[in-house]
């Protein structure tokens, strides 16, 4: 873990953790609540009958501007909160605006932990992604990989910044023996997702691509690469329930992987976006498009030693989130 994991440092890191489950009107601020993940967490909470949630849109408090979120954490007083905002985006995203992916995300993630901490908060939680690993990390990917190799440079802007985000909160732990903690999530998926054709994820992107060409009856659709990229999906639903687990029963200075433990290559993934949405002609691999990282399948056991492990299969998921974009997103 990119050398802080000596016992001197994890000793110097203890800090009394709180029970999250015990007070169901503890106030909680959830940043991105709009967002894939702060949606599905919204949800869990609520349903786990927290109703004290603390939600402010982008328009309401741009994260990224300091003094705004000063304000905000010296009125609001939260007591918990679940850091998801973020700029976040697929291949093509992180690289077509660098500058974004690293300045905004440093910036909302300073901002938010730095003002979390000064203003008494009991315990944030921080989510990564597995693009922190090298490119060539070895598989599946143990935590203590972080830091021992040279990054895939389609997503290095976004990295550093993630990168940058643990060990903010690490540093906080061993210096104000202040709960803040990190989750690294595989790549998620599900209701809320970000669909746009060019910017978002492989799997969003797929399922809007075959579900249009399905609809204009067009005989093939393109996908990006040569299809050999392994990938590991989580679906969003057992990525919340897993915060809410590490909000929980977590409290330690390493950050900890979130993987569903199943890897796919892009082109199996097409073919059961394909079935799953019902289209039926041809793939077709536009190889000038970037693989990005050959394989990133993340070692979860650490999570799973702890008792989490996650519950919806690839295949559900696929068809819960084509039901949720024919009902919200299509024309
Ligand atoms: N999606 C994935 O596959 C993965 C995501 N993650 C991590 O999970 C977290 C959530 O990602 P995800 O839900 O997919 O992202 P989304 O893009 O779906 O949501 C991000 C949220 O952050 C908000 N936001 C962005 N910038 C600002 C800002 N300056 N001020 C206030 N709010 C802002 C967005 O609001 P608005 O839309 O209005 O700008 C949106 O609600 C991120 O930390 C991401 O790195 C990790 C691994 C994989
Ligand atoms: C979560 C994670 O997400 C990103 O990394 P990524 O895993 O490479 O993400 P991706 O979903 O964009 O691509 C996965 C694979 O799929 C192929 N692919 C095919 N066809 C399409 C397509 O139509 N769109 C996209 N986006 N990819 C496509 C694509 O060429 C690649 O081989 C980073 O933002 C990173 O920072 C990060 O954290």
């Amino acid at each position: 873990m990119g050398g802080a994991t000596n016992e001197a440092v994890a000793a110097s890191a203890e800090t009394g953790s709180v029970s999250f489950f015990s007070d169901k009107s503890a106030k909680i601020f959830v940043a991105g609540h709009r967002g894939l993940v702060g949606s599905a967490i919204v949800r869990k909470l609520r349903h786990l009958g927290f109703m004290n949630l603390v939600l402010r849109t982008h328009a309401e408090l741009d994260l990224s501007r300091q003094s705004d979120v000063e304000a905000f954490f010296a009125s609001e007083k939260p007591q918990f909160v679940i850091l998801v905002a973020a700029k976040v985006g697929g291949i093509h995203a992180n690289s077509t605006y660098p500058a974004d992916f690293i300045a905004i995300n440093l910036q909302i993630q300073t901002n938010v932990i730095d003002s979390a901490y000064r203003n008494g908060v009991k315990k944030l939680l921080f989510l990564g992604s597995s693009c922190i690993y090298p490119k060539f990390a070895p598989q599946p990917i143990p935590e203590d990989a972080l830091l021992t190799g040279p990054l895939e440079p389609t997503n290095e802007w976004y990295a550093i910044a993630k990168i940058s985000g643990i060990k903010m909160c690490q540093a906080y732990r061993i210096q104000h023996k202040w709960d803040a903690i990190s989750g690294m999530p595989t790549n998620l998926y599900g209701p809320n997702d970000n669909f746009h054709p060019e910017n978002s994820h492989v799997l969003p992107a797929l399922m809007r691509r075959f579900h249009e060409a399905k609809v204009r009856g067009a005989k093939e659709v393109v996908v990006w690469g040569t299809g050999s990229p392994l990938r590991e999906f989580l679906h969003v639903d057992d990525l919340a329930d897993a915060c809410v687990f590490l909000m929980d029963s977590y409290s330690g200075l390493g950050h900890l992987n979130v993987g569903s433990g199943k890897e796919v290559t892009i082109k199996e993934l097409a073919e059961l976006v394909k079935e799953v949405v019902g289209f039926e002609g041809d793939l077709v691999w536009d190889t000038t498009k970037p693989d990005g990282t050959p394989r990133k399948l993340m070692d979860s056991s650490k999570l799973a030693g702890l008792g989490w492990t996650p519950k919806i299969s690839l295949k559900d998921g696929l068809v819960d989130t084509y039901k949720w974009y024919l009902e919200n997103v299509q024309q």
